[in-house]
């Protein structure tokens, strides 16, 4: 990961990214324009320990596809800090890591859907995630979450233009021959081509 040394504002973007698509793409986007974010970092989930692994794309093809699908942004770069980790992904472990990293002054954001941020009371140190960053929840089609329950000043809603993608629906169109193109970028379409991911028996390795 070559990051840039001094950026004031840095929003750190976490998915399982199993493949990214373009909704990923538009949410960093808008967040990045909004907060007048220096970069957005990338971090794939190493091991999402929520989720069942048998159903989870290996970590390096998924960094690889988002390498791929964020190589033409100058703003966008990724980290393999989640997949080089060892153990059960939590952010807290990614945030603390950032925070060595760039130091006290840097303002961090992280960036997640509402659907994601309505489920953090579940994560891991929950409390002190609210230390390290600021939060931004994106509310994506189908899913629209209010900021009650969470921490006031620590959490802000932002409206993505309606991108009604997911990876799940990726991945169902792929299994059943459909087409993906324009739903996520052509070169993550010849990624999962060429490497078969994502039909019977070569989800997960
Ligand atoms: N179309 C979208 N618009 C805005 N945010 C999105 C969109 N798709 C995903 N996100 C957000 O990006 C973050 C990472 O997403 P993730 O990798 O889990 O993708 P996903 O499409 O939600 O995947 P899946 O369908 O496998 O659950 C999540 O917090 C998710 O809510
Ligand atoms: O830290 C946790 O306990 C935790 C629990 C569930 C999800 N997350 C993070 O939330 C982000 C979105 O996750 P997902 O599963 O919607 O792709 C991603 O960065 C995950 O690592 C984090």
């Amino acid at each position: 990961m070559r990051l840039k040394a001094h950026p004031r504002r840095v929003g750190i973007m976490g998915g399982t990214f199993d493949p990214i698509h373009h909704g990923h793409l538009v949410a960093a986007s808008e967040v990045a324009h909004f907060f007048r974010l220096d970069e957005v970092v990338f971090v794939p989930t190493g091991r999402p320990y929520q989720k069942d692994p048998a159903e989870v794309t290996p970590a390096e093809d998924r960094y690889l596809m988002t390498v791929i699908a964020t190589a033409e942004n100058p703003q966008f770069r990724v980290s393999r800090m989640e997949v080089d980790r060892e153990g059960a992904t939590y952010t807290i472990d990614t945030l603390r890591e950032m925070r060595r990293f760039y130091g006290p002054e840097v303002e961090l954001f992280f960036i997640t859907g509402a659907d994601a941020l309505g489920a953090i009371l579940s994560w891991h140190n929950v409390d002190e995630l609210f230390d390290l960053a600021h939060f931004v929840g994106c509310n994506r089609p189908g899913h629209q979450l209010t900021d009650s329950g969470l921490p006031d000043g620590k959490v802000s809603l932002v409206e993505i233009p309606a991108l009604a993608i997911s990876s799940t629906e990726c991945r169902e169109r792929v299994r059943k021959g459909e087409p993906i193109w324009y739903l996520v970028p052509d070169g993550i379409v010849r990624y999962i081509n060429k490497t078969g991911l994502y039909l019977d028996g070569r989800s997960a390795g």
